[in-house]
Parts: structure tokens; C-alpha cells; sequence
């Protein structure tokens, strides 16, 4: 029995039982990819409960105080970049980090090194911490591709070339979204066994959605092909959500249909949104789950970075309807 008294499932897939059974599909895998998983997990785990109480620890002193233990108060995304860093880079797999939070790539100790590069946005949506509405983490894996030392290099990678991404939400509930090329699977935390649980397998988007999702607030700064994108979604009286979160948006996006987007404004021509963390893991979701995922002009998992903070425009969703974005750029000549 769980602490809420109900029976607990024996059977029940969790993330870590299901990537171990996706390891053992693949002849020679050494397990490395299930324990940088299980590493992101914890990480997960551990700031999903911080997020959890991040209002009533108001009450007991505020996030960059000292509380009463006389330990400082981190603020939620100090604390989620610092879960990710000290999991990842004591999980002997990885050897190279990128965080929103880091201006420059993060070597890991030589002796702890293994052989992959992760890319990640702690907490993402920060901007709605405060208001209690629903934020996520964002991650991309790479295999080192260079001999040798690390270098800045191995994580200047294509989307395309990537082994694994995945996403935490954590909203009405905490979940994981994670696919490592073989599909897109979904995981809810269930809180009385403190694991992962496969609530939503085999994640498929429709290939045509009755949403759309940007910040309208920016409409006067659009290029036309947006403008004519959304008028006609008015036009149509197709619905209009916008939570600000990019890891919510996205969620949603995959589970109703529709698009996402964060496109290029006169003010910000490369848009908004990061290539390397926000961007590209949301494409290989995106694109593994049957949807598509570009700038407008070129498919985003196709975008060779040339600088680790990068950003780029991005609609992202329904096939359908990231086609008839894509056709009015060419239509525009932009
Ligand atoms: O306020 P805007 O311009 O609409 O931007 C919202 C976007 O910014 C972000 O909050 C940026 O992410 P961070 O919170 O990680 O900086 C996205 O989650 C979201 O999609
Ligand atoms: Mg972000
Ligand atoms: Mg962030």
C-alpha cells in the first residue's frame, strides 16, 4: 500500500526500468546512457520538491537570505543549474556541460569523464516562479565526437546528431517526457513511491491542432508571414493559448495539437529562445512524436550552432500546421 492507501502496481514501468529495457535491445551497451538517465532524474526529483515548496518557503525566509539554520536560501534556479551540474558530472558518463545558467562550457573533472555531452536549461519559464505557474527543465544529450580532450566543439553539434532529450514539466503534476530516438514516452512522478511512472506511451502529435501559441504582445514587430499566419488563425477562430513557459507550451502542444512559436521580431531577429537547450531537444521531441519543427526556412535539428548560447526562431507542433508556416515564408520571400 501507498501512503495514500492505494495498491501499489508491481508491474509498474518506471523511466528507469524502461530505458534498462531500451539498453538491452542494443547489442554492447554499456548501460552509460540508462545512468546519465538516472542521474537526470535525481536532479529532477530533487527540484521538483524544492519547486513544490518554493511558495511557503517564503514563509521561512526568502530565496538569496539566510535562514534561520543560517544556511543560505538558494534561489530555484541556482538550485536546479547546481542539481544538474553536481548529478551530471558525478555520474562518471558525461564530460562536457552547457547550461543556460554557465557562459562557458563546463569540462568535467578528468577522472569522472565519460562519454557524453549534455546541454540544459534548468528552470525554464522562471519568469513564473513567482505566480506558482508551471515551470520545466530542458535537456539534449551528444555522444563526444572528438578524440581527445572535450572540447567546445562536441557540443557545437547539429540537433540531428542527437542521442536522446527529454523535458521535466512541473505543473499540476511532475512529469518527464523523454525520447532516445526510438519515440517519445511520458512519465508521471508518482509521489508515494518517489518514481517515474509510464503514464503516456508511445506520445504521438495530431498531425493538425485547433491551437495556436506566441506572445501576441509582440504582433507589431512580426514579419508578415507571421502576421498572415495569424490572422488566419483568427480568421479560422482557432484557440489562443500562451502560458510563457516554453516547456508547458510545448507540452500542451504535443498533447492537444497545434503550434508553438517563438518567431524572429524586428527588435530580436534571431528570436528569442536558445538553440542548444530550448530548441533543438523540443525539435527531436517534436519530430519523434510525428510532428515538425523549424525556422521558418529550414528544419531546426538541421541548424549547425556556431556558439553554444545561440538562439533562433521557432514554430514548432503539428506537421500540418508548421507546413503552412513554412510555405507562407516562401510565399513572402523572406
Ligand atoms: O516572455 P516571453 O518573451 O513571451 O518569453 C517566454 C519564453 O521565455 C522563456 O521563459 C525563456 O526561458 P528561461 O525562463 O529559461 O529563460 C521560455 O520558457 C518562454 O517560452
Ligand atoms: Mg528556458
Ligand atoms: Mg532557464
Amino acid at each position: 500500500m501507498t501512503s495514500t492507501g492505494q495498491a501499489i502496481d508491481t508491474n509498474s514501468m518506471t523511466l528507469t526500468r524502461y530505458t534498462l529495457a531500451e539498453q538491452k535491445k542494443i547489442p554492447h551497451a554499456t548501460g552509460d546512457l540508462t545512468q546519465l538517465l538516472v542521474s537526470i532524474q535525481t536532479a529532477v526529483k530533487a527540484i521538483s520538491s524544492a519547486v513544490r515548496k518554493a511558495g511557503i518557503a517564503k514563509l521561512y525566509g526568502m530565496a538569496g537570505d539566510v535562514n534561520v539554520q543560517g544556511e543560505e536560501v538558494k534561489k530555484l534556479d541556482v538550485l536546479a543549474n547546481d542539481l544538474f551540474i553536481n548529478m551530471l558530472s558525478s555520474s562518471y558518463t558525461t564530460c562536457l556541460l552547457v547550461s543556460e545558467e554557465n557562459k562557458m562550457v563546463i569540462e568535467v573533472e578528468k577522472d569522472h569523464q565519460g562519454k557524453y555531452v549534455v546541454c540544459f536549461d534548468p528552470l525554464d519559464g522562471s519568469s513564473n516562479i513567482d505566480c506558482l505557474v508551471s515551470i520545466g527543465s530542458i535537456f539534449s544529450i551528444y555522444r563526444k565526437t572528438s578524440p581527445g580532450d572535450p572540447s567546445v566543439n562536441d557540443a557545437l553539434q547539429p540537433g540531428n546528431k542527437l542521442v536522446a532529450a527529454g523535458y521535466a514539466l512541473y505543473g499540476s503534476a511532475t512529469m518527464m517526457v523523454i525520447s532516445t530516438g526510438n519515440g517519445v514516452n511520458g512519465f508521471m512522478l508518482d509521489p508515494s513511491i518517489g518514481e517515474f511512472v509510464l503514464t503516456d506511451p508511445n506520445m504521438r502529435v495530431k498531425e493538425k491542432g485547433k491551437i495556436y501559441s506566441l506572445n501576441e504582445g509582440y504582433a507589431n514587430l512580426w514579419d508578415p508571414a507571421v502576421t498572415e499566419y495569424v490572422l488566419g488563425k483568427k480568421a479560422k477562430k482557432a484557440g489562443a493559448r500562451y502560458i510563457g513557459s516554453m516547456v508547458a507550451d510545448v507540452h500542451r502542444t504535443l498533447k492537444y495539437g497545434g503550434i508553438f512559436m517563438y518567431p524572429a521580431t524586428s527588435d530580436a531577429p534571431k528570436g528569442k529562445l536558445r538553440l542548444l537547450y530550448e530548441c533543438n531537444p523540443m525539435a527531436f521531441l517534436m519530430e519523434q512524436a510525428g510532428g515538425k519543427a523549424t525556422t521558418g526556412k529550414i528544419p531546426i535539428l538541421d541548424i549547425v550552432p556556431t556558439d553554444i548560447h545561440q538562439r533562433t526562431p521557432i514554430f514548432l507542433g503539428s506537421s500540418e500546421d508548421v507546413q503552412e508556416i513554412t510555405e507562407l515564408y516562401k510565399k513572402h520571400n523572406l
